[in-house]
């Protein structure tokens, strides 16, 4: 396994670094190229191709390798900013997504649109994919390969693939599904990483997602740069299916300890007590964690704006113990938490925040 974590930024970007950023990004205009980086604003435009740049921690891909089409399907609440934080360092992005609209803020960016997969992937050295689930994962994809139309009436991915093109599918899945997306890439003489990602709106908005990765090891090479625009760190987990393993365990705790939180939320108040107080206890010890401070306040007030979908936390605590049946691994609690995001989908929540689990706790006392 290895391990890439995102440097600080630096005070001043050299002008070999701003050389190898203009070429590997060409759309970053020349007015840009080679000033120093505190020039800009705290927040510039092009500072997240930087961070990219700004640390050796791993090879570069040689200079002739640079992938100078990036494409990018799945357009949501995650596909939308990081594809974002793409075209803002400078990057040439071709999007697609079932719903075009969501496409038309980054057209309005600069990025390139195609009506379909295949044509993205067709036109793209690298094409990244940020889909809802395994089925959505696989249909673009596969449909497509087996000459199948997908429900929009365009051919898939891996038809517009071929020997010196990457794939990244950075969808939550699991390590069947990514396993197959795979063997049809590589069938196509192209590479393939999996690539899901550790955090949620916010981190993907800021650049500051953890990519777990599993697959081709010089698709990640390749592919590092564009991973540090779009996240903090990443780590390098060896066979396909080990990425997808890792990010389904991380996501059947992080189901956990949000029901066990809202259990709390609700006992406090029943017991007599202010769970905005709860909130600041559990803040400054021992189990506090950012999402608790985050989602706390509007839990309390019964709000649940949407950052990670209720349907998707419940997809992975399905998927993570279907993983752990497979290895034969009890797993009670996530069991359990399931069954309430099941509740919690079935009171219409599915597409709320998944703190709104809290409302299925709610339901249970009243009855
Ligand atoms: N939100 C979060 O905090 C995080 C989410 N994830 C994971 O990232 C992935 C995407 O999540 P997120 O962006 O939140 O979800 P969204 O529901 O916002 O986006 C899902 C995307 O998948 C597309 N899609 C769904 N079904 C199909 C289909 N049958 N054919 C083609 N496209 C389809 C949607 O297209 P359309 O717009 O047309 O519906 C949309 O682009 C999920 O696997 C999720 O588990 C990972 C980390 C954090
Ligand atoms: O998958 C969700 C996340 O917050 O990470």
């Amino acid at each position: 396994m290895s391990i890439f974590l995102k440097t600080s930024y630096c005070r001043h970007l050299s002008s070999t670094a701003m050389a190898m950023c203009s070429s590997f990004c060409p759309q970053i205009p020349n007015h840009f190229r080679g000033k120093p980086i505190s020039l800009f604003s705290s927040r510039p435009p092009f500072s997240v191709s930087f961070k990219a740049l700004s640390s050796r921690a791993y090879d570069d891909p040689p200079k002739d390798k640079l992938p100078a089409n990036i494409g990018f399907l799945g357009i949501g609440i995650m596909g939308s900013p990081m594809t974002q934080n793409l075209i803002k360092a400078g990057c040439d992005v071709t999007v697609w997504n079932r719903t075009k609209s969501k496409c038309d803020p980054l057209i309005s960016l600069g990025a390139k649109y195609k009506s379909s997969p295949e044509e993205v992937a067709a036109s793209c050295d690298v094409t990244f994919a940020m889909l809802s689930d395994p089925e959505s994962a696989k249909r673009q994809l596969i449909d497509a390969f087996y000459q199948v139309d997908v429900a929009c009436g365009k051919h898939g991915a891996a038809s517009g693939m071929s020997s010196g093109k990457g794939y990244v599918d950075v969808s939550t899945v699991d390590g069947a599904t990514s396993k197959l997306i795979s063997q049809h890439i590589k069938s196509t003489g192209a590479l393939f990483l999996e690539a899901p990602v550790s955090g949620s709106k916010k981190p993907a908005e800021e650049g500051q997602l953890i990519f777990l990765t599993a697959g081709d090891k010089s698709l990640y090479e390749t592919v590092g740069p564009f991973l540090d625009i779009m996240g903090k760190s990443r780590f390098y987990l060896g066979d396909v299916g080990n990425g997808a393993a890792m990010k389904l365990v991380v996501n059947m705790v992080m189901g956990s300890m949000m029901a066990s939180f809202a259990e709390g939320l609700l006992l406090s108040e029943k017991a007599g007590l202010d769970p905005s107080v709860l909130v600041e206890v559990i803040s400054q010890g021992a189990i506090s964690a950012p999402m608790y401070s985050m989602k706390g306040p509007s839990m309390i007030k019964s709000l649940y704006p949407t950052a990670f979908p209720l349907k998707h936390q419940q997809k992975d605590l399905r998927l993570a113990l279907g993983l752990a049946e497979s290895v034969n691994q009890p797993t009670p609690i996530a069991a359990a938490t399931n069954e309430l995001y099941k509740v919690a989908k079935s009171y219409g929540l599915s597409d709320r925040d998944f703190s709104a689990v809290i409302e299925a706790l709610k339901g249970k006392l009243q009855q």
